[in-house]
């Protein structure tokens, strides 16, 4: 029914106090206003006139707005509560995000981590500011109506008490009905917001293969069941609020029967009986009230589960295990791997197979394999972007993986693809080094040949680029990519993941003398399919189905009769269609 997580969040014990109180003062303004409307219609049953009960009527009406005053006071009392632990809430959330990395956002898909950080955060606002007030209603307001009761005529007090267990007992097995109802459409809703985005992302692709309108469809597919999803819970909340309504009215009516028999009898007098019977419908109103919201605030619940539950995830704390000595890597630091593997999960079979290798200060290392060889993961490993399973070394200092804050410090990624943010191209070349000044950016603009593209943008370095502004081809970001490196001369170990995979063999070749200062007093890890790389490479690796399957300088392996000669024909034959 409720989370108690709620109760640890920060401002939450003087809130509820106040919310205690609140729901306490109306508890006994219910009875008041109960009282005194019994009275006045006892009065007018009797035969006075309405200038005749000023009195009653003026302190029942004064009741009655203040029994209003405080449902909105109510509502205020908890209203700073639910806006703080919201604002705080989405905030580690998106901080854990970061914390975490690209691996939690994968296994939770981007859709449902947008979701949950957006609309999630909306229902659990609206789960904290509706489901406190009605559960503090329901758990004070029926118990002082009851005392009251009791006080007046003990046997009906007896009934309504006996009653209420069996209106809860109906209540929590439709809560059960509608939770498992409420689970099925909270996973719908993020499967839908998965699917949503992964359309939007692959929707060039899917035009080009002229999918448009199936994937159109499959979008309809998955938004109507999440629209069944949501009926089928309506169905459950209304039929609980029916029979909610039904056994409420049925136990006021039994009362009105009894205390009915007891006047007819004399043994009742008319203004308890009254009062009695205005109160009852008020001692069940607050437990009806739940009931009704309760199906509203069941997604709010599932998204705190779920926000919390990625709170809860161990941070990161084995990343300060390398303390670098010097400020950034030199000529006489050394990584080293041994037997190290890797599986994505939900794979069959590993994409890195007892890797062991030996870097050493300003090395630059070429990787090549085939396609699906295991290149890019091997980076993404050594960039501690994955974290696998073996022994890594930095300066004979084993860690535990490669996420370490000062090892992540000294680097410098160019992914297959760069991302570029939603940002002025100024912000995106400068993304390692913000203090450089707008002149070697020009100059830097200029060498990796994206000046005459430069030239047709509106507002120069002002000009916003990346999603949702001015698009850029695969090759111009490459390039925005690579001037970053070059703009930077601090970080000194490079992981490269085929830098010139989007641009014609002509341009790279042009580019390459831009790019060869790159390799310069630093560690460049290279990864390429193309062969006229490798003859500036002082060691190389060969990768095939994950493993390392040679390694040494390019004249060791040419001279070797190896997989390495094999590769290369085909790397030629690929090139010479590039
Ligand atoms: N996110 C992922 N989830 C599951 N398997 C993956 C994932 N990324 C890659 N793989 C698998 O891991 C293996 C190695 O892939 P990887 O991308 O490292 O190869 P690569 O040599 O870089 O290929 P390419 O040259 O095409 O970029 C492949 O079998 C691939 O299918």
């Amino acid at each position: 029914m409720l989370d108690a997580r709620i109760f640890k969040f920060k401002g939450a014990k003087p809130a509820l106090i106040r919310l205690l109180l609140l729901t306490l003062l109306q508890a006994l303004i219910i009875v008041v206003q109960g009282r005194y409307s019994s009275i006045m219609l006892t009065d007018l049953w009797k035969g006075h006139s309405l200038s005749l009960v000023p009195i009653p009527m003026g302190i029942f009406l004064i009741a009655f707005v203040l029994r209003q005053v405080l449902t909105v006071a109510k509502n205020y009392a908890l209203a700073p509560f639910a806006d703080q632990t919201t604002g705080e809430l989405q905030q580690d959330l998106v901080k854990k995000y970061t914390e975490v990395g690209p691996s939690l956002i994968a296994k939770l898909g981007t859709g449902k981590a947008v979701s949950l950080a957006v609309e999630g955060i909306d229902q659990v606002h609206d789960y904290l500011s509706l489901v406190l007030v009605k559960l503090f209603d329901m758990s004070v307001i029926p118990w002082v109506i009851l005392a009251y009761l009791a006080y007046l005529r003990w046997e009906s007090a007896l009934f309504l008490f006996f009653i209420y267990p069996v209106i809860v007992l109906f209540m929590v097995i439709l809560g059960y009905a509608a939770q498992s109802k409420a689970d099925r459409e909270y996973d719908r809703f993020n499967r839908l917001s998965n699917h949503f985005i992964d359309t939007l992302r692959g929707l060039t692709t899917l035009k080009q293969l002229g999918l448009g309108k199936k994937y159109a469809h499959n979008i309809f597919d998955v938004s109507e069941d999440y629209r069944k999803a949501t009926l089928s819970t309506l169905k459950i909340a209304i039929l609980s609020t029916f029979a909610l309504d039904f056994f409420t009215t049925l136990s006021i009516a039994v009362i009105a029967v009894f205390l009915g028999m007891d006047l007819l009898n004399g043994t009742l007098p008319l203004l308890p009986a009254m009062t009695i019977l205005i109160l009852a419908p008020d001692y069940f109103l607050p437990i009806r009230n739940f009931a009704n919201d309760y199906h509203a605030t069941l997604n709010g619940k599932n998204s705190l589960a779920d926000i919390m539950d990625i709170l809860a995830l161990p941070e990161p704390d084995d990343q300060l295990v390398y303390q670098q000595k010097s400020p950034e890597w030199t000529q006489t630091d050394t990584l080293r791997l041994k037997n190290v593997s890797f599986t994505y999960p939900d794979a069959e079979k590993p994409a890195l197979q007892h890797i062991s290798l030996d870097l050493q200060g300003y090395q630059r290392v070429g990787l090549v394999g085939t396609s699906g060889s295991g290149k890019s993961t091997l980076l993404n490993l050594l960039g501690g972007f994955l974290i696998g399973q073996g022994a890594i070394e930095i300066n004979q200092q084993s860690v535990p993986h490669l996420a370490q804050h000062d090892w992540q410090q000294d680097l410098q990624v160019l992914p297959q693809e760069p991302y570029l943010f939603h940002d002025t191209l100024r912000h995106n070349l400068a993304f390692y080094a913000p203090t450089v000044n707008d002149d070697d950016i020009m100059a830097v603009v200029e060498q990796v040949g994206l000046a005459a593209w430069f030239k047709t943008l509106p507002a120069g370095l002002d000009t916003v680029i990346g999603e949702g502004a001015l698009q850029t081809s695969g090759g111009q970001a490459q390039r925005i990519g690579l001037a970053r490196i070059m703009l930077d001369r601090k970080r000194r170990v490079v992981l490269l993941d085929e830098p010139t995979a989007h641009l014609d063999i002509e341009t790279e070749m042009r580019l390459k003398e831009t790019m060869l200062p790159i390799f310069d007093q630093r560690l460049v890890v290279f990864a390429t399919h193309r062969l006229h790389w490798l003859a500036q490479m002082d060691w190389i690796i060969v990768m095939r189905d994950g493993m390392i399957v040679e390694q040494g300088t390019l004249s060791e392996l040419l001279q070797q009769d190896g997989y390495f000669n094999e590769l290369r024909a085909a790397m030629r034959g690929e090139e010479e269609h590039a």
